[in-house]
């Protein structure tokens, strides 16, 4: 069975949508699919521009080919090329790519979307000094269940600030390239927040050999690969006599690009500046 792309939350139809253009990097991956046919499915988008990596197959195809479908819209690799008629580009490619499609989006003026995960501190600087001249935003999952979870935590976390031991698992599927998840890395920075910590100085990932007794300021991290898991998050506070688990399951990808559909159409009012889904969901 496919995945819908379109859910209750799309716009109103009731009066005519203002369209948006929109590109789509990293047009043939699991990501990218969703997003074209989402963006297919949106009334106030249209597909604008689909960009690859160079090298890739899918380079010089009709972008909707893989629905059956011609969008008019060629996935090209020449970045100047598949920018050039979009408003908002939407990335959930790799950093180096990310960061290359930033690049030119700057100097063409086009707002950016990224779902990216995986960036070094000094790639997540330079995105943000590029947010001074365009509207960005970015999160490491764009799902509305996602950010509730977080804020979840983040309550969690002040109330059982001591005496419980936290811990953060995660598991996606054998083909994810980066770990600790991305998602898994911001619950840390929350439940760090929320402590007064820095995840940084706390935070341990993986155990191995004679560790000694667990250090109770420190987070742990557990990262599972395997099979075709979307994306399950489990955050344990482990204390003496009880525990609680605060757990968000993915089913389907289609709940992440909502998310990002959810933030072409908020950061259409916005000039300039780094946004994450707690602005777009009003949930800061
Ligand atoms: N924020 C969120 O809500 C979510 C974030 N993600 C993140 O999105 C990213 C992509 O995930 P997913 O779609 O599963 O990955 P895929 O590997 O399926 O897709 C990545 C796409 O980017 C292309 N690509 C690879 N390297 C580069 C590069 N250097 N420059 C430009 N394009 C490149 C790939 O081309 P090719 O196949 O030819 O290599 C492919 O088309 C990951 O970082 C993942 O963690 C995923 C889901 C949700
Ligand atoms: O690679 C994925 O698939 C996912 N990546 C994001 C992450 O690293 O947190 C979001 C989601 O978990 C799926």
């Amino acid at each position: 069975m496919t995945e819908p792309t379109t859910t209750s939350s799309s716009v109103s139809s009731s009066s005519a949508p203002v369209l948006r253009r929109v590109a789509i990097a990293g047009a043939s991956g699991r990501m990218g699919h969703m997003l074209i046919e989402a963006v297919r499915n949106a009334p106030d988008c249209r597909l604008a521009g689909a960009l690859d990596i160079a090298g890739s197959d899918a380079i010089g195809a009709d972008a909707a080919a893989f629905l059956g479908f011609t969008s008019g819209v060629p996935i090209v690799a020449d970045l100047r090329t598949g920018l050039q008629d979009a408003q908002v580009l939407i990335d959930f490619t790799r950093p180096e790519g990310t960061m290359a499609h930033l690049a030119v989006c700057r100097e063409l003026g086009v707002q950016a979307v990224i779902g990216t995960t995986g960036f070094s501190d000094a790639q997540k600087a330079e995105i943000a000094e590029i947010a001074k001249d365009i509207a960005i935003m970015m999160a490491p999952n764009m799902s509305v269940g996602v950010n509730v979870t977080l804020k979840l935590l983040d309550m969690a976390a002040r109330a059982m600030s001591t005496g419980y031991d936290i811990e953060i698992v995660e598991a996606h599927h054998r083909f994810k390239v980066d770990a600790p998840s991305g998602t898994a890395l911001k619950m840390g920075e929350v439940i760090a927040d929320a402590l007064g910590r820095d995840l940084k100085d706390c935070a341990v990932y993986g155990r191995e050999g004679i560790t000694g007794e667990r250090d109770p300021s420190t987070i742990g991290f557990a990262t599972i690969r395997g099979g075709d898991i979307v994306g399950d998050h489990t955050v344990l506070f482990a204390g003496i006599g009880e525990r609680i688990e605060i757990s968000h399951k993915s089913s389907s990808r289609v709940t992440y690009a909502q998310g990002a559909l959810r933030a072409v159409r908020f950061l259409s009012g916005q000039r300039n500046g780094l946004f994450d889904m707690f602005d777009v969901l009003g949930l800061r």
